[in-house]
């Protein structure tokens, strides 16, 4: 089995086992500020759960680019909470993301985004960690604070190559 991984274009439908995609795309929900403003409502499953009255975090992490290809060998997973990425530049990024299999992640998948798409993981979704490519830039967290571990990590006994083509 190859341990390749080539990265898809992110589109909501190919994302959405494992989280939203977050982007301002077709016809707004609704207008406000008297029309003034088009908003795109209500785009991402948050979800936060556990001990010590959690609740919702907003970050600004300045992530720095990976090259590719990628030798991916760390997942991690938030069993307590979903976690979004929203990029504050148009550049692209590097989305990876794992399925559950008894407990731990299978193959890969890993998603090219388009200029300004954020995503939001899933609670509990084995992900890889921010994956910034081109220049350093900032990227807004949405993510929970609270009591508990939540942050689950895993090894791959061997890398995946991950690329960009
Ligand atoms: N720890 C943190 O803020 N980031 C990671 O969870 C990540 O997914 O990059
Ligand atoms: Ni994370």
């Amino acid at each position: 089995m190859s341990r390749e991984i080539a990265a898809e274009p992110l589109t909501p439908e190919a994302f959405a086992p494992f989280g939203d995609v977050i982007e301002a795309r077709g016809a707004p929900s609704f207008r406000i500020n008297g029309g003034m403003c088009d908003r795109h409502h209500d785009l991402a499953r948050l979800d936060f759960t556990g001990p010590g009255n959690p609740r919702a975090n907003i970050s600004i992490g300045f992530g720095r680019p990976y090259a590719l290809p990628l030798r991916l060998t760390l997942v991690e997973r938030h069993p307590l909470g979903s976690q979004a990425f929203v990029p504050m530049t148009e550049d692209p990024f590097l989305v990876i993301v794992a399925p559950d299999e008894n407990g731990v992640p299978g193959r890969p998948r890993a998603f090219l985004t388009a200029p300004g798409q954020g995503v939001n993981y899933l609670r509990n979704t084995w992900h890889g960690v921010l994956t910034p490519l081109g220049r350093a830039s900032n990227f807004l967290i949405v993510d929970r604070v609270g009591g508990g571990n939540n942050l689950e990590e895993f090894s791959y006994a061997e890398p995946w190559i991950v690329n960009a083509v």
